[in-house]
């Protein structure tokens, strides 16, 4: 679906806030990954945290149950979230053993402000609005991964041997991620279509608000803020 300038209206929202999405994209964080150098304490602080941000993406997705207007929407909405919470956070669980991380340990974890003003802002821009409003504010981390995981895979800079955040590439490089990623880019362009230049504006705002607030979880993950 294409608007007269012949670009889809999801990429239209990328394009009103190019140089935030690519410092989300591109962030030293992401290369650090790519490379190889990233220092495993950085990952680890950003495993713990994203523990703590897939709890709330759950609660975003039950939103989006509650916000939803029709059966498809509520059936839309229900799967990802059982998805969400009866695979991904397993698998988050076990993958952060594997980094010496415990049970015990994230069910203690204190929340950083980081993944606080992030997830609170995207449940505010889903509860506050309707069910399009929480769709652009989740579209940075549900397109979003899938978009670093598959840059990072075109990068001369790429280490494939003996890098240890090969498989967190690969994960949201892979075949599930990138086919969820892209229903949501279809879903986003069938919604956006047509609407007002207002209304575009609105939703670009809370597009770059909450990629703005992705690269900070990056930055978070760096600098093992609190
Ligand atoms: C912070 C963050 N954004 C997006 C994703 C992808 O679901 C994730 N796991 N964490």
């Amino acid at each position: 679906m294409t608007d007269a300038a012949g670009a889809a209206p999801f990429d239209r929202l990328i394009a009103a806030c190019a140089d935030d999405w690519r410092a989300y994209v591109e962030h030293p964080f992401v290369r650090a990954m790519g490379d190889g150098t990233l220092p495993e304490e950085a990952f680890r602080h950003y495993l713990k945290q994203d523990y703590l941000f897939l709890v709330h993406f759950a609660r975003a997705w039950g939103l989006a149950v509650y916000k939803s207007r029709d059966i498809l929407e509520l059936r839309q909405g229900l799967e990802i979230l059982k998805a969400i919470v009866d695979v991904e956070m397993g698998l988050h669980v076990s993958w952060c053993a594997e980094w010496g991380i415990s049970e015990t340990e994230l069910a203690q974890l204190q929340e950083s402000r980081a993944t606080m003003a992030y997830t609170r802002y995207v449940l505010d821009a889903g509860a506050s609005g309707d069910l399009t409003d929480l769709h652009v504010a989740l579209a940075p981390c549900v397109i979003g991964y899938g978009e670093i995981a598959a840059w990072l895979l075109r990068q001369p800079f790429l280490k494939r041997e003996g890098n240890p955040y090969m498989r967190w590439i690969g994960m949201y490089a892979g075949d599930d991620f990138m086919s969820a990623a892209a229903a949501e880019r279809e879903w986003l362009n069938a919604r956006l279509a047509g609407v007002t230049p207002e209304r575009f504006a609105q939703l670009a705002r809370i597009f770059r608000d909450a990629t703005r607030l992705e690269a900070d979880f990056w930055r978070m993950g760096l600098t093992l803020a609190d």
